[in-house]
């Protein structure tokens, strides 16, 4: 049986039991940081990003987390049929109830920045996301991969806005709590427990699921990359 060369890789990750996401971000460590250090992030932590971009994005991600709740509730559901750690539910849980508060905050903010949400209409790159994100909700999707989804959704914010957060940025005050939102040690701390629960399911997985694992992590990855380019400009 002949392997392919990321088959071959997957192999040699499961005889070493090196940890496959950290060496995932170090083997595409160009498209993600293209998406943890895009220009949209880089403008909130020098100061110089545009009332319009950020309203933009504001409006955009609103419609994104409305789409992302019934996603994380797919993981949850394919979490439970997984005879497995109950903590690892629970954490996806205690993930899943935080967007109650996503919600509510970006309803504020909205109303703050004076953002109508009810007249925002989903951009192509939002569009085009969200059906990524209603393809993995598919009972054939495995819980590997959804869950490998999950997690590198939710770390590109929490780096990138931890990355707002560090030494010798100059974030607008208005925007610091945007920041602190996913840029917080808490939110950090759930990004490792979920990274920790996708290296314990690709240890026990098939290099075939592995390999589509790695898929999925860099369509996030590119997702993620157009999602902030939809950010710039008018709304
Ligand atoms: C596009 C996008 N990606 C990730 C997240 C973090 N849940 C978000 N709110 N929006």
């Amino acid at each position: 049986m002949e392997l392919e060369a990321s088959e071959v890789e997957a192999e040699k990750f499961k005889s070493k039991k090196t940890n496959i996401t950290d060496s995932w971000m170090k083997k595409h460590s160009s498209i993600y940081k293209e998406a943890t250090r895009h220009p949209f992030i880089l403008s909130i932590r020098d100061g110089t990003i545009d009332s319009p971009s950020f309203k933009k994005w504001l409006g955009q991600d609103y419609i994104y987390v409305r789409a992302f709740v019934p996603f994380v509730a797919s993981v949850l559901v394919k979490a439970c049929n997984e005879l497995d750690d109950s903590s690892d539910t629970d954490i996806i849980l205690g993930g899943l109830a935080s967007l109650n508060d996503e919600i509510t905050w970006f309803k504020e903010e909205a109303s703050k920045w004076e953002v109508s949400l009810t007249s925002v209409v989903p951009q192509r790159a939002n569009l085009m996301y969200c059906s990524f994100l209603k393809s993995l909700m598919r009972s054939e999707i495995e819980y590997t991969v959804a869950v490998t989804a999950f997690w590198a959704i939710e770390t590109v914010y929490q780096d990138s806005f931890s990355h707002c957060l560090e030494d010798g940025s100059k974030i607008p005050e208005e925007l610091r709590e945007t920041c602190q939102r996913w840029g917080n040690n808490g939110f950090g701390q759930y990004c490792h427990f979920l990274q920790n629960i996708v290296d314990r399911c690709l240890e026990k997985a098939s290099i075939d699921i592995i390999a589509k694992a790695e898929r999925v992590f860099i369509t996030v990855l590119e997702h993620e990359v157009e999602f902030w380019n939809m950010s710039k400009g008018e709304i």
